[in-house]
């Protein structure tokens, strides 16, 4: 079931139509739809209830982190993956429960640490023997006991864009899995320390199961030769990385891959953690703009619109393909294959090329599987105020997030005296 589905010649965001939207919002503007994103964490977890798993879901915040939307995943129950003490703030004010929060990333400073550390979370993935020093003496000061799991990097290879691929040898991610007992053994010695886990994220947008199954081998190895020299874990964090369809590619459901994962760890007792970002939110939403031109130079047709890469910048720096469809059907306007590009100053400001569109100069158009990735990865560039988000439930919709001003972009400049 698609919830962003065309009516005749409208395109609908559940039950609302995004022509009405962009009138009454403005545009660029994204726009979330509640029912995908419940639809999508409900397959991760009914597919583990139909497995038998004892799990915990951490939706990865990175993918779209409005606080609107981790309210929506928070009463569903869902945890979240981190990678910044600003995204553990952000759970808390969705409403979102520490105690199910694992937090991620190579470059976790002292002050990080220790919020984390005040607010329970979950656990620490840890990703280098100099963070776990840092880890200790923060939860030394604090007389308490850090909660971690060693991210190990496998050498796996994920089959995905270079830019997004973590689990190689020479990725900054984790460490090296044949270093990992080691390193277990000697955080093992450290008084303010708690063992948890293992983490293990091979990179995003994988559309083969194979990969995962890779990792999930060598990570059991280790767990077994862990339990061989008494260290003994409570749960395995799978990472993220399931991908999408964004142009007919096939990756495994949620369910097949749970019931992949289930078949591996039968017999074992232990609880799996899963991070997904994409799957959840990258369907889960669209970036709708507007045409301002239609420009041809020789014999190469521009459609110009009012978003760019500030605002979704994943076709600019991956080349990535996202699908782009008119909002209403115009009858009356001719096909041309144009490239639509926005009006950032950079050759590489485009969002889609060699696209076959029937548009005139005002129309609108909807990028989609903008959910991941996208408001997130915006920036301010070309001092371009930040887009409006929106959250549609039913025929109602909400702003989650109110497009910036100009005040907003100066916000905390000054003047010299
Ligand atoms: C540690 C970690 N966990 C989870 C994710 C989420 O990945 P995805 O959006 O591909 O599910 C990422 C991003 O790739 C990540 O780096
Ligand atoms: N930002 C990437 C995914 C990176 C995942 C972060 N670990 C994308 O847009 O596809």
């Amino acid at each position: 079931m698609d919830f962003f589905q065309r009516q005749q010649q409208h395109l609908y965001a559940e039950n609302c139509k995004v022509a009405q939207l962009a009138e009454d919002y403005g545009t660029p503007l994204y726009v979330y739809s509640k029912a995908t994103i419940e639809r999508h964490y409900q397959a991760f977890a009914d597919a583990n209830q139909a497995a038998g798993l004892d799990h915990l879901i951490c939706y990865a915040v990175k993918a779209s982190s409005n606080i609107g939307i981790l309210n929506v995943l928070a009463r569903l129950g869902s945890g979240f993956d981190i990678v910044s003490g600003g995204e553990l703030a952000r759970v808390l004010k969705a409403g979102g429960d520490a105690s199910k929060v694992v937090f991620s990333g190579v470059g976790k400073t002292s002050a990080e640490i220790r919020f984390a550390l005040e607010t329970g979370i979950h656990c620490f993935n840890v990703e280098s023997e100099a963070e776990i020093d840092r880890i200790h003496a923060v939860a030394q000061a604090m007389q308490v006991k850090a909660p971690i799991s060693l991210r190990v990097n496998p050498d796996v290879d994920a089959g995905t864009h270079p830019y997004i691929s973590t689990g190689l040898k020479d990725n900054k991610f984790g460490v090296p899995i044949k270093e990992a007992l080691r390193i277990y053994q000697q955080a093992a010695t450290m008084p303010y320390l708690e063992i948890k886990g293992v983490d293990c994220h091979i990179g995003s947008q994988l559309t083969e199961i194979q990969p995962f199954m890779d990792a999930l081998d060598r990570v059991l190895l280790l767990v077994d030769e862990l339990a061989a020299n008494g260290i003994s874990l409570s749960h395995i964090d799978v990472g993220g990385g399931l991908g999408v369809d964004y142009r007919g590619e096939t990756p495994p459901t949620p369910e097949r891959y749970v019931a992949a994962l289930a078949k591996k760890l039968s017999g074992r007792n232990v609880k799996v953690v899963y991070e997904p970002g994409r799957a959840i939110m990258a369907n889960a939403g669209i970036l709708v703009t507007e045409v301002e031109f239609l420009k041809t130079n020789e014999d190469k047709h521009f459609a110009i619109v009012d978003a760019a890469m500030n605002d979704l910048i994943r076709p600019s720096l991956y080349q990535a393909w996202q699908e782009i469809v008119e909002v209403e059907i115009d009858p009356s306007a001719s096909k041309q294959v144009y490239d639509v590009v926005g009006p950032v100053c950079e050759t590489g400001d485009f969002l889609g090329k060699d696209r076959q569109l029937a548009i005139r100069s005002g129309d609108l158009l909807a990028i989609r599987s903008a959910g991941a990735y996208g408001f997130t990865m915006s920036s301010n560039y070309n001092s371009r105020p930040r887009a409006a988000e929106i959250m549609v439930d039913g025929e109602h919709s909400y702003i989650i997030r109110e497009r910036e001003s100009f005040d907003d972009l100066i916000k905390g400049e000054h003047l010299l005296p």
